[in-house]
């Protein structure tokens, strides 16, 4: 492969690291490379001020490992203010693995990344996200004690999706109380885009709630596994946005909320379990508020899977995960109200929080 060679001057214009704007003050950013087992992972730290960087790891085949890169810091310093805003003791970190999880993971290659994470002796602690199951954290549990999302057999909690599911629902029927002032969700159009183990889970509640749901998905397979387990359609059209709806939830991958399709969108609320789903928090934020399209913060109502391996690392049973979530349900209506209050956008008022709890603690210290 020829790459393109930068002097050094011209490398320092660009910025490519400390420069770029998802970079946003990331204490330590980990590049892990062996050979052997073909591993390429980051592990992004973006802040430990609350407490150990927990999050994820992400298996996915990018166009780039700049795509890659850009990825985990935007996951990363999302996580910092999911566990801010949750009332965890916990900072940001996320990891990502360059590859396709269907046919590039092995044994060994999990084992490997373990390896890398108990390098890093607590100040990252992973567990799963898309690509990954509880029998990969146990796999990586063999060589680090720095892992949740473990199996229950393993003394874990188990899968973090179907908790997370249930916080993203509390979370929509909050942002459903705000803007319709009923928080039914009974013929409720909701469209639900991506049906992996999240949106699944979704689905059950949604649909058994009487909600009309409609599911996308690029895995035709799991539309129709999906459309025959649940009273749902399948999306048979190209332009989801254009839609006519009450409800979107963005339930695969970031950033659909952007340039192209923000002037699409009928929905009244927005509510989903994926992570970043603004492209750019404070442009498509502020559209969103003009539009009056209600949104609730992603990373204040998918914050489940948090609650749920965090028990792992506090000890605290399924009862008390349960009570946690369901408060997604208050802190959302909280947050939507104080955003209106403050003529802010719904994103800012939970940043606001999550940031000042951050600034607290720094200042105690
Ligand atoms: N699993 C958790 O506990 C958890 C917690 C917080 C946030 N999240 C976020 O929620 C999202 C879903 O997580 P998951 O665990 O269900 O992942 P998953 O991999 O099980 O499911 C993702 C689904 O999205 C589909 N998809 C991908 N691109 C698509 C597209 N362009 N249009 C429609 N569908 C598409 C995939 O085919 C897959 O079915 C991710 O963004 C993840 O980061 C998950």
């Amino acid at each position: 492969m020829v790459t393109d060679v930068v002097n050094t001057k011209d490398l320092k214009k660009m910025a490519p690291v400390f420069g770029q704007l998802s970079f946003d003050d990331h204490e330590q950013v980990v590049f892990c490379n062996d050979k052997d087992t073909g591993l390429k992972a980051i592990i992004g730290i973006h802040n430990t001020v609350l407490g150990p960087a927990l999050g994820g790891t992400r298996m996915w085949q990018y166009n780039s490992e700049w795509d890659a890169l850009n990825d985990v810091l935007r996951l990363s310093r999302g996580m910092t203010f999911k566990s801010a805003i949750t009332g965890l003791n916990l900072g940001g970190g996320k990891a990502v693995i360059i590859g396709d999880a269907k046919t590039q993971k092995t044994p060994e290659l999990m084992k490997r990344f373990g390896e890398f994470v108990h390098s890093l002796s607590g100040r990252y602690i992973t567990a799963e996200d898309v690509g990954m199951t509880t029998g990969d954290m146990d796999l990586v549990r063999t060589v680090t004690p720095y892992v949740t999302g473990i199996s229950e057999e393993k003394g874990g909690a188990g899968n973090p999706s179907p908790i997370t599911a249930y916080g993203v629902f509390m979370g929509m029927k909050a942002a459903a109380k705000y803007a319709f002032g009923n928080d039914m969700l009974e013929d409720r159009t909701v469209y639900v885009q991506g049906i992996g183990n999240v949106g699944e889970s979704l689905v059950e509640h949604l649909s058994n709630e009487g909600a009309k749901v409609y599911i996308s998905d690029i895995n035709q397979e799991r539309l129709e596994e999906v459309r025959d387990k649940y009273s749902v359609e399948i999306y048979g059209g190209n332009n989801i946005y254009a839609e006519e709806m009450d409800i979107y939830a963005p339930c695969a991958l970031g950033a659909t909320v952007n340039d192209e399709t923000i002037n699409q969108l009928t929905a009244k609320v927005i509510a989903g379990a994926a992570n970043n789903q603004l492209a750019d928090e404070n442009k498509h934020g502020l559209i969103l508020k003009q539009k009056g399209i209600v949104y609730a913060p992603d990373f204040l109502i998918n914050a489940g899977g948090i609650i749920n391996v965090y028990a792992e690392l506090e000890n605290y049973g399924k009862q008390e995960i349960i009570r946690k979530t369901e408060n997604i349900y208050n802190t959302t209506l909280e947050i939507l109200n104080n955003a209106e209050t403050n003529g802010v956008t719904t994103h800012q008022a939970a940043f606001d929080i999550a940031q000042a709890k951050i600034d607290a603690r720094k200042n105690e210290k």
